[in-house]
């Protein structure tokens, strides 16, 4: 099993340059996991508290459960992914039976700042985007698709964002063996990521 980790700040494109990268290629071949699937259960709390939390933080995910089902999926196990809720700030309870794949890709803002979980890809890869074009596009993106107004989205971004953005995810940039410059679509780098998938394929 090849294991590749996207990182990358909030509206760089990670999921875009996933989703450009499945594709192309046979179903059924490339597996994903979303970093965003591991924000801790937070059941116990109301949603104004929940609306509070740090979720640009490391301490937000569940980092020891991701760890564990990535090492269950190189042993040739399923994992049931759970599945996240942006509006509700809270897991919903369901999950996505997960198989291991060939591939398997794994995408989220804080994914190469956990050292163990770092050790597990085989490539590293950070996308990037300057910081006011990803504030636009999350502005675009969690109005549209995320239930946020702009006091939320730049509340959040002076707050938490890019603080915890400039202290755990841009210093990241120095493990990854590919850097991909996203301000505008990058179709090279994504066939270059597509080639390195195919051969192992
Ligand atoms: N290279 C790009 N140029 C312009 N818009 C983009 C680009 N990549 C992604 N977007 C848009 O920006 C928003 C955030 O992209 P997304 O892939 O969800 O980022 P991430 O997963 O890194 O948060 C989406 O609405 C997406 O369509
Ligand atoms: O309940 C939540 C959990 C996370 N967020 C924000 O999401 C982004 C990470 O997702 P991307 O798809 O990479 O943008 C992170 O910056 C959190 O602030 C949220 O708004 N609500």
């Amino acid at each position: 099993m090849l294991i590749i980790g996207i990182a990358g700040g909030t509206g760089c494109g990670k999921t875009t340059v996933v989703n450009t990268i499945l594709k192309e290629l046979p179903e059924g071949e490339v597996g994903v996991i979303s970093q965003d699937s591991y924000y801790k259960d937070t059941s116990h709390l109301s949603f104004e508290e929940r609306v509070k939390i740090n979720f640009d933080h490391p301490r937000s995910i569940d980092f020891e459960l991701l760890e564990q089902h990535l090492i269950e999926l190189r042993a040739g196990n399923s994992i049931n992914q759970p599945v996240y809720s942006f509006v509700k700030h809270n897991r919903t309870g369901d999950v996505i039976v997960t198989k291991p794949r060939k591939v398997m890709i794994v995408e989220g803002i804080l994914i190469l700042s956990h050292a163990e979980i770092r050790d597990l890809f085989d490539i590293k890869i950070y996308v990037h985007a300057d910081s006011d074009e990803r504030l636009i596009r999350r502005l675009r993106r969690d109005i549209t698709e995320r239930g946020r107004d702009i006091n939320e989205v730049l509340q959040r971004y002076q707050s938490t964002l890019k603080p915890m953005h400039q202290q755990f995810i841009e210093p990241m940039k120095e493990y990854a063996d590919i850097i991909i410059p996203n301000n505008k679509y990058n179709t090279v780098a994504v066939d270059i990521v597509k080639t390195i998938i195919n051969e192992r394929l």
